[in-house]
């Protein structure tokens, strides 16, 4: 569920005095989602996206998160477009949280993924990398390599429950992906950095939005390719499809080619953005208290996927052909 905190018609009314997008026809909370409380909200006007910022997210960061979406809106990306109050802010708060109005986006997340989905994926991620160029706001990855140690420092006593051997096979994996990514010098930018399937939504074949940018942050831009590649690209039975990893690569290719190096660090990028994921998993798997609503993710689902490019040999693994 992700109705963290209840709006009444009352909070609602009020709230939308304050802006000039006409009444509301009807207002619901909306299941999906992890982080934050969203609300789809129909108005005589128009539809749009209600959201609380939960707990977090820090509300330091939200003038990046929103100004980042209106930067990519005005260059042609389709993503949600933050709506402005009477007095010129998106930023409210709502129910003692910080809110914020954004544009509603047709179109539904796939649960399957096809090579076809792959690719327009694939596109889509070159194009916001684009896109975000002079985007004037900075905000470090706060899970890039720095973050993953704490994580796995907060899990440690407890993650052999999880998985026997868990917490050595972290602690390897640090050790060598530390060393991997301070030897990296990459082109970097804006990236989203979490471009599951659950946040980009088509109509049919034809990709229609990218959502929920609230971990967005300033990294190699090619860490988002290996985020992707992680999370489109392997089935069920946790094989890597190298049709979907070949579309994938070509299809943003094709808009942004990839440089010699980002090409070679790639095997690298895939471990990191599998332990990111591992861990954040796993930390919230474990703190999550039995009963809670929130629908825990699979940490090992991620643990099969870092074995999976420990034993890759480069980029050829993912599709890759130059
Ligand atoms: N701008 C939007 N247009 C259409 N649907 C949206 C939009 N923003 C969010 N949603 C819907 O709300 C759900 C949860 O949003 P999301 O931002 O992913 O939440 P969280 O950050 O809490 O994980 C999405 O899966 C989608 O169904
Ligand atoms: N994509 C993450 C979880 C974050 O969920 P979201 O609803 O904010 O996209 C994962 O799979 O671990």
């Amino acid at each position: 569920m992700a109705v963290y905190t209840e709006v009444t018609d009352d909070d609602l009314a009020a709230f939308l005095r304050g802006y000039d997008i006409g009444d509301a026809v009807t207002f619901k909370g909306i299941a999906e989602g992890v982080e934050n409380s969203n609300y789809l909200l129909a108005t005589t006007r128009a539809r749009f996206i209600l959201t609380l910022y939960e707990k977090r997210v820090a509300p330091a960061d939200l003038p990046f998160f929103l100004g980042l979406m209106e930067h990519l809106a005005e260059r042609g990306l389709s993503c949600p477009l933050p709506v402005k109050a009477r007095d010129g802010e998106a930023l409210k708060t709502l129910c003692g949280r910080p809110a914020a109005l954004v544009t509603f986006l047709d179109g539904v997340s796939v649960r399957r993924p096809t090579a076809g989905h792959c690719a327009a994926l694939g596109q889509a991620l070159a194009e916001l990398h684009r896109a975000g160029q002079g985007f004037s706001i900075r905000r470090p990855n706060a899970l890039s390599v720095e973050g993953w140690r704490p994580l796995a420092e907060a899990a440690r006593s407890r993650s052999d429950a999880v998985a026997p051997g868990l917490d050595a096979e972290i602690a390897a994996e640090l050790d060598h992906l530390e060393a991997a990514f301070a030897a990296l010098e990459l082109p970097r930018g804006v990236i989203h950095a979490d471009l599951f399937p659950n946040n980009v939504l088509f109509l049919g074949d034809r990709l229609s939005g990218l959502i929920d940018f609230y971990f967005a942050c300033d990294d190699a831009l090619a860490y988002d390719i290996a985020i992707c590649l992680n999370a489109w690209c392997f089935e069920p039975d946790q094989s890597f499809n190298v049709t979907k990893g070949r579309a994938l690569l070509a299809a943003y290719g094709a808009i942004r080619p990839l440089s010699a190096a980002e090409v070679a660090a790639l095997p690298t990028l895939a471990r990191g953005a599998a332990i990111r994921f591992l861990l954040t998993r796993l930390v919230d798997w474990l703190d999550t208290p039995p009963g809670a609503l929130v629908k825990k993710l699979d940490p090992l689902e991620y643990l099969r996927k870092l074995r999976f490019h420990q034993q890759a040999e480069g980029a050829a693994a993912f599709g890759w052909t130059s």
